[in-house]
């Protein structure tokens, strides 16, 4: 009897423990999924912002998803070949310029159980920032969480007194002497595309999906420089780095709802495998390039120079990088790098083949800059200055980093609002790019002489124009991007004049960055 009883009193004890532990559990999550989040959100709206209505576990992102496919049995049901408008805001974000018109252009939205302030003001973007240091700023958790594979810790994801630590020995690297010596990848990279093209077109192929080539190009020029590898031994860590971030695209649809990645556990577990992959393989290339003197042509990207800078770092007793970080730090230059660069490539493109008196005055400046040759001599382009116009409008039309994100790290003060410590932030570039109240009435018309007396190129306000960011945080692959921008696209002019294709259908949409989503296809003639 005795024994039964002290048999019932265990099982009813251990009952009660799982049914507490399981409150707890329960608790935890509605507090941090429901209670933690609603409380951010009161303190926003307190300050008077407004936005669209949230719906649990979804957020807004349900409404997002019904406006976008909207969106694109509009366009789909519309003539491809419509006028080619520039006016893209509405067409990429629906809902962004939907929410708007209603509440404004600094609103609270919701990715899931994680509110946002949506911004798109840059004055309020202004007096937000200015009194905040780089290292200050932190970047949304859910978004590290999610981008894990891709960036790891890398700069563009790291706080605090490490970035600062980062960002120091990064910065030599990218100094214009270092990087006119990458110049040789590039155009290798690029003449080897052109050949193809150009045998494509002599053998009575000539219309070409430059978006695809330009991106792949890029890829492999972004790994050269990043951490020498060429196309032929570093086949496997390319196709890798491509196939990782389409996966990861599909798995992170759910950002911000609880579980978001189980809504797709396929993608999910592919894109760790995947990330674990590559993190394998570059941690043996660096490991090799540490290990063995360094060759005059390792020395000469990135890996080579921060590898270089590590034997100084450590000379001097500072902390230099670890293989982990190098391996981090590979990734985000090749991330970052090569399809923004490819895609502000591509979109020129687009518009140089609509605007072909501007093919024509680019030709005119490079013959007069660089010559006739096949030798680019990078100290000369600099000297391109309406090249430079058009990348800067191109910038502008078409950013291919179409936001920012941030999360506050304590309690923001603009005039006698409160911007409370945890608040997501999400800057809509596109937006304040597009905006006629900062650029005047043409604001949607390809213009590049904007840019020939302003580097704003005549917005009303310095904070209106951020293709590269701004403050402390801005990109530090902006000047490589100028290098192989140039270089890239004086080739291409200096061998070939191109229409657009009939087959082009104007639809640009967002898959991380802002790209065409039916390619870009050009019909080409040699010169
Ligand atoms: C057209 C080309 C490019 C565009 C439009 C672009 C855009 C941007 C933007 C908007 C940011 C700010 C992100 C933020 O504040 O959250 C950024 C940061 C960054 N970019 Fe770029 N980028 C380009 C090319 C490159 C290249 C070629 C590289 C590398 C090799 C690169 C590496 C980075 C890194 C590492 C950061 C983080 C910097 C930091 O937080 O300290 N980018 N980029």
């Amino acid at each position: 009897m005795a024994l039964i009883s002290s048999l019932q009193l265990f099982t009813a004890l251990s009952l009660a423990m799982a049914a507490f532990l399981l409150l707890v559990m329960v608790g935890g999550l509605v507090f941090s999924w429901w209670v933690l989040p609603y409380l951010a959100y009161r303190k926003l709206k307190a300050n008077g912002f407004s936005g669209p209505k949230p719906n649990f576990p979804f957020g807004n992102l349900s409404d997002m998803k019904k406006q976008m496919v909207k969106k694109m049995n509009q366009s789909s049901t519309s003539s491809a070949l419509s006028i080619i408008s520039n006016d893209i805001h509405s067409t990429a974000f629906p809902y962004f310029a939907q929410w708007q018109k209603l509440h404004g252009k600094v609103l609270i939205y919701w990715l899931g159980t994680e509110p946002f302030l949506y911004i798109a003001d840059p004055e309020f973007l202004k007096q937000m920032f200015s009194d905040i240091k780089g290292k200050s700023w932190g970047k949304p958790n859910v978004f590290k969480n999610d981008r894990e594979p891709m960036f790891g810790n890398g700069l563009l994801m790291v706080e605090g007194e490490d970035w600062v630590r980062r960002r120091h020995v990064i910065t030599p690297a990218f100094s214009p002497a270092n990087l006119k010596a990458l110049a040789s990848f590039m155009v290798e990279s690029a003449t080897n595309m052109l050949d193809g093209w150009a045998a494509r077109i002599n053998s009575g192929h000539p219309e070409i999906d430059v978006e695809r080539e330009i991106i792949s190009t890029a890829g492999e020029i972004m790994a050269k420089t990043s951490f020498g590898i060429s196309y032929k031994n570093g086949r496997k860590v390319l196709e890798k780095l491509r196939e990782i971030q389409i996966t990861l695209f599909k798995s992170t649809r759910y950002v911000g709802v609880p579980f978001g990645k189980f809504l797709n556990p396929k993608e999910t577990i592919k894109a760790k495998a995947l990330g674990k992959e590559i993190d394998d393989l570059l941690r043996l290339i660096i490991t090799e390039r540490s290990n063995k003197p360094p060759s005059e042509k390792a020395e000469r990207d990135l890996l080579g120079l921060l590898l270089a800078e590590n034997k100084t770092v450590d000379s001097r007793k500072k902390r230099a990088f670890t293989t982990r970080e190098l391996v981090d730090e590979c990734k985000t230059f090749f991330f970052a790098g090569h399809e923004t660069t490819a895609l502000a490539l591509t979109w020129t493109l687009l518009q140089l083949a609509i605007h072909p008196e501007w093919q024509k005055q680019l030709r005119e400046e490079i013959k007069e800059v660089i010559g006739d040759g096949e030798i680019i001599d990078a100290t000369k382009l600099g000297r391109l200055k309406k090249m430079g116009w058009v990348m800067n409008e191109v910038l502008r039309l078409y950013p291919p980093g179409p936001n920012m994100q941030r999360q506050a790290r304590h309690d923001i003060q603009v005039d006698n609002l409160v911007i409370p410590n945890g608040t997501n932030m999400w800057i809509d570039i596109v937006s304040m790019h597009h905006d006629e109240s900062l650029w005047g009435k043409d604001v949607n018309e390809f213009k590049p002489e904007r840019f020939k007396e302003d580097i704003y190129g005549g917005c009303n306000h310095k904070v209106g124009f951020l293709p590269f960011g701004f403050g402390g945080r801005m990109c530090i692959g902006r000047n490589l991007t100028n290098i192989e921008y140039k270089i890239v696209l004086t080739l291409i002019l200096s061998k070939f004049s191109f229409t657009l294709s009939p087959n082009y259908s104007h639809a640009p949409s967002i898959m991380l960055s802002l790209r065409p989503t039916h390619g870009l296809p050009l019909i080409f003639k040699t010169l």
